[in-house]
């Protein structure tokens, strides 16, 4: 039932989900969900744990078949996905390099992702042998390399220090401007939410509620699941987000994210 048509709900979507129902042994994981992403939009969906947002996103990707309902879409959309764990097998030894040949991209484009997401050193590393957050740039700069349409990040903050995370918030804030991609991302980082999202999309099998920031948190369905004393205020940010760096930096007025410091 949730082939992709090329008919549109939406006719400002680039793609839409209309009425999505996920039921896996005998569970509703969706239910009803209708949801929609736009060009150049960065999204981000949130839930408690269970709540069916890996599921949804899985839907949106083609991995996960809904029972019922529809996904509608202009044009085939390029999709890249980071996914939320990426464990490659020992027996399979890969260069960080060998990983992102894998992908095809013009030289210099190639070459301002690798520096900007600040593994410019690893390129001779093993996958395997990386540190969490040295993997997840890794993953990043990969899903960047594809020129996709569609950007999905499933909490890509695991793993990062804190100062890195800042980085990567910032960054993934440039890429739509810079790439023209949309960006969907899970986090469980309401702060990130309140200050880098464009839209949010509250999840908990239903879509509870979705709307501004501002808007979401005042919901009384958010207020049920995250309370009513999380509530962020935002600003705008056109700092540059490594300001407190141990290490001065060579300033870039572009968003990037520096490497880990070495041991
Ligand atoms: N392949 C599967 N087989 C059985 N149950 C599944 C499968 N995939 C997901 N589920 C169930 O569906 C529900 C939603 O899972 P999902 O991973 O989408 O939630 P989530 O909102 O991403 O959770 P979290 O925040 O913990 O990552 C969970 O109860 C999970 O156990």
């Amino acid at each position: 039932m949730s082939a992709v048509s090329q008919q549109t709900v939406n006719p400002h979507a680039l793609i839409a989900l209309d009425k999505i129902s996920v039921r896996i042994d005998e569970r509703d994981i969706l239910k009803n969900v209708d949801f929609a992403l736009h060009e150049r939009e960065i999204v981000t969906l949130i839930g408690p744990n269970g709540a069916g947002k890996s599921t949804l996103i899985k839907v949106l990707l083609g991995i996960v078949k809904a029972n019922s309902g529809k996904i509608h879409s202009h044009k085939k959309l390029k999709f890249s996905y980071v996914p939320q764990k990426f464990n490659p097998s020992h027996s399979l030894p890969l260069r960080v390099q060998d990983l992102l040949a894998l992908e095809k991209c013009d030289a210099d484009k190639k070459a301002e992702i690798i520096r900007d997401t600040g593994i410019t050193k690893l390129q001779d590393c093993k996958v395997q042998q990386l540190s969490g957050g040295e993997r997840q740039r890794v993953l990043l700069a990969r899903a960047l390399l594809r020129q996709p349409d569609v950007l999905v990040l499933d909490e890509p903050m695991q793993g990062l220090d804190i100062q890195s995370e800042a980085e990567l918030y910032e960054y993934v804030r440039s890429l739509p401007i810079k790439y023209g991609c949309a960006v969907l991302m899970v986090s469980h980082d309401l702060q990130w939410v309140m200050q880098g999202t464009h839209r949010v999309v509250c999840l908990n099998k239903h879509i509870c509620c979705s709307g501004l920031p501002e808007n979401v948190q005042k919901h009384p369905e958010y207020q049920a699941i995250f309370g009513t004393n999380r509530v962020f205020y935002q600003h705008h940010h056109d700092h540059c987000a490594h300001g407190d760096s141990a290490t001065p930096c060579q300033h870039d007025p572009r968003p990037h994210i520096h490497p880990e410091p070495e041991a």
